[in-house]
Parts: structure tokens; sequence; C-alpha cells
């Protein structure tokens, strides 16, 4: 059973998610039945597995029409740099200026879940290929890289995996309130700020976050949500009430500026929106790439694991975001004023429209790299056509 997230912890990253990864490895024995099962019946069987169950897949080896593929659901940034590091950081050919400063992985994760994905990984030398979240018009530089360093397997970087157009319903319909909301504002004019789904800010940092939003004059819509719970569906248990400054809530929300949501937002449809100019985000792997996928640049605000070197990526080699909190200050609360300042960079300078612009263009490239004969579609042909050969 996972406890509730603590908001307090000193550590930002979700600890108590750690025994629903643990509970993960009993399905070893189930996963080898299914794959039985369906290798019976099947010509061959594909197993597509998230890096952290590898022990889950271990016995498809032993069956003889089945292959399995690793999926990286992080960016091709931080896997090179992982398995860089690891390997002691060796001279890599032609990588001038593509390597740039990270910080360590210290208070990134605990050691408790770094010893349990070195436990994953000993068994990825039984998969047949590895596949990215990601795509090449983006992270070709990385993506290279790691063939370089780890040349016995295939690497396809398949993503995209979030959808690249989003329609918009013809009614208001069952249409989330903070769309018809987004519906009545200026375009680019709105920051989406959401911390994601394994995030819990304590009370000091969302007041300050709160009197920096609204200084910043610049209109917002704040998904204001703990971490999710081990089990989401577990409504048992007391909640944190997250107590806002006092009137801000009807204040921001009368005089028009700003809007809060307090469950699950849509965030891909609120991002495609026209009236989203920036977000601002803790830069975990899914909400940099649907950002930068709908051409909305980030305000980076990194909490744990990848988070701190995706925020590198973007700022730095993409050049689609500023930063908000700096990682060499991480147990330092940030300031209403950081905040403030940012979100007006952002929203409201020439930086940040050469920002918007620079994601916009990342876009096009990606949205054009699917079509017939473009990087990504290629990708996704090659795989498609291996693993049916
Ligand atoms: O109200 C919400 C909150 C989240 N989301 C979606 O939930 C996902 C969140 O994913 P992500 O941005 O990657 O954040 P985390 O949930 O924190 O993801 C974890 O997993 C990622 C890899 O999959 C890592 O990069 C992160 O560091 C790790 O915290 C995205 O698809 C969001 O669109 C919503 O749609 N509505």
């Amino acid at each position: 059973m996972s406890p509730p997230p603590n908001p307090n912890a000193k550590s930002k990253f979700p600890s108590h998610l750690f025994p629903s990864f643990q509970a993960s490895t009993n399905l070893r024995e189930h996963v080898a039945t299914l794959l039985q099962s369906l290798s019976s019946v099947a010509k061959r069987v594909v197993v597509i597995y998230d890096s952290l169950m590898a022990s889950c897949v271990q016995d498809a080896i032993h069956i003889k029409n089945c292959e399995s593929y690793t999926f990286h659901s992080v960016s091709a940034f931080t896997m090179f740099l992982y398995f860089w590091n690891l390997m002691g950081n060796p001279i890599v050919k032609k990588s001038k200026n593509l390597i740039p400063e990270v910080p360590s992985l210290e208070g990134c994760f605990t050691t408790q879940f770094l010893n349990f994905i070195s436990s994953q990984y000993e068994f990825h030398k039984f998969s047949n290929g590895v596949i990215y979240n990601t795509t090449r018009v983006i992270e070709k530089p990385y993506i290279e890289l790691i063939e370089g360093m780890i040349s016995n397997k295939t690497h396809w970087a398949l993503g995209p995996f979030n959808p690249l157009c989003i329609e918009k319903k013809s009614n208001n319909k069952g249409r989330h309130f903070s769309l018809e909301w987004l519906d009545k504002q200026k375009g680019k004019s709105v920051i989406y700020v959401s911390f994601g789904t394994t995030t819990a800010l304590k009370e000091e940092q969302i007041i300050e976050l709160a009197n920096g939003l609204e200084q910043s004059k610049q209109k917002f819509i704040w998904v204001l949500r703990d971490a999710d719970r081990g089990d989401v569906f577990n409504e048992d248990g007391v909640r944190r009430i997250i107590e806002l400054p006092k009137g801000f809530e009807e204040r921001v929300e009368n005089e028009g500026i700003g809007l809060i949501v307090r469950d699950w937002a849509p965030q891909l449809e609120i991002l495609s929106h026209s009236s989203i100019g920036g977000f601002m985000s803790h830069c975990g792997w899914n909400s940099c790439m649907e950002s930068i996928t709908m051409g909305v640049p980030i305000a980076a605000w990194p909490m744990h694991s990848d988070q701190p070197r995706n925020r590198v990526l973007v700022t730095e080699v993409l050049k689609v975001g500023l930063i908000v909190k700096d990682w060499n200050h991480r147990d330092e609360l940030v300031k209403s004023c950081v905040v403030k300042n940012v979100v007006r960079r952002l929203m409201a300078t020439k930086e940040g429209d050469e920002m918007r612009q620079n994601a916009m263009n990342l876009r096009n490239e990606i949205l054009e790299s699917m079509d017939e004969g473009g990087v990504s579609r290629i990708e996704l042909d090659s795989f498609i056509a291996h693993v049916t050969r």
C-alpha cells in the first residue's frame, strides 16, 4: 500500500510511489504465462515494455517466437547522459558542443530508487531493441551518440506519442471549463502552470507562486493538485485541501486574470489552444514533448528525476525556455519576485517571442517529419517493417 505524497519532504522525489514499483516485480510469472499462451497461437509475439519493468519480461528470451523491446519514456538526452556517466564519461567523437554541463543526479532520486533502476537495467541485455518517446527532429545528436555507444542494439525514436493535432469540439458540451475560459482570451496571452503527476508543493511555495503569478499581471491557468497516489482509484484517506493566499482565488477569477484547476486538467487540449503562450512546467518528459509539439515555450521548474537535465535540454540546447528554478538552490523557496520576472520575460518580452518562435519552428519541423519521406515517418515505418518481417 502506497502512503500519500508528502509535500513537506526535503526531496521532491515521489518516494511514496516506491511500493508500486516494487509490487510490479511480482508480475514476472503472470507475464511469462501470457507470453507462452500467445506464442502458441501467433507467428510472432512482440513485447514493448517500460524500462522500469524489465525484470517482468525476462522470460521472453526463452520463448522462440517472442521479441522484446525496451521503451524509455524519458528524453534521449537524459538516457545518453545516464549511459555515458555509467561508462565513466568516455571521449565521444564529434561531440563538441553537444554535451553541455548538466547537474549531477544528486537530489534527483533516492538511493532506493537508483538501486531499483540498476536492478532492472541488468535485464535490458535480453531486449531486441530500444524505443524512445522522442524524434530525431529534436534529439538527433543524442540518439546518434547512444547508437555509437550501444551499437549491439537498434534504437528507434518513435515519438512524439501524443497527438499533434487536437480537434476542437463543435459545441461546448462536455468541454472542460478551462477551455471555455481560454476561448475568451487573446492569442498567446495565457501561461499554463502545471507540475505533472508526481509533485506536491509545500504551502509556503504555493503562496510564493500565487503571489508571483498575480504580480506578473499575465493571465494564467494553474493546475493546483498534489502528486498522484500509488492507487489513483482509492478515494479513501484524508486529502490535503491546498490553501491559497486569502482572497486570491476569488480575486483572480473575478477579475478574469486567472483560473485555478484543482483536479485533472486536459493538458494537451490546453496546450494546443491558441490563447496559450507559455507553459510553466516541472519538465517531466511528457510535458516537454507536449509543449514542444504544440509550439509552446517553457518556464522550467524542475523538481526531481530527469527533470533538472531536461531543463538543460529545453533552455540551453533547444532554446525554447527560461529557468524558474535553479537546481543548485533546489532546497530554497522560489520567491514570488522570481516567478513574476520569469513569467513576464516569457509572456511579454521580445526574448519570449523569440522562444515562442523557436518552439513553433520545432513544432512545424515535427509535423513535416511525420509526412511521407520525413524522418519520423521513416523511423516508424522501419520499426513496423522490422517487427512484421
Ligand atoms: O492535470 C493533469 C496533469 C498531468 N497531465 C498529463 O500527465 C502527464 C504528465 O507527464 P510528465 O510531464 O512526464 O510528468 P510526470 O507525471 O511527473 O512524469 C514522470 O515520468 C516522466 C517520464 O514518463 C518523467 O520524465 C518525469 O520526470 C516523471 O516525474 C502528461 O502527459 C500530461 O499531459 C494531464 O493531462 N493533466
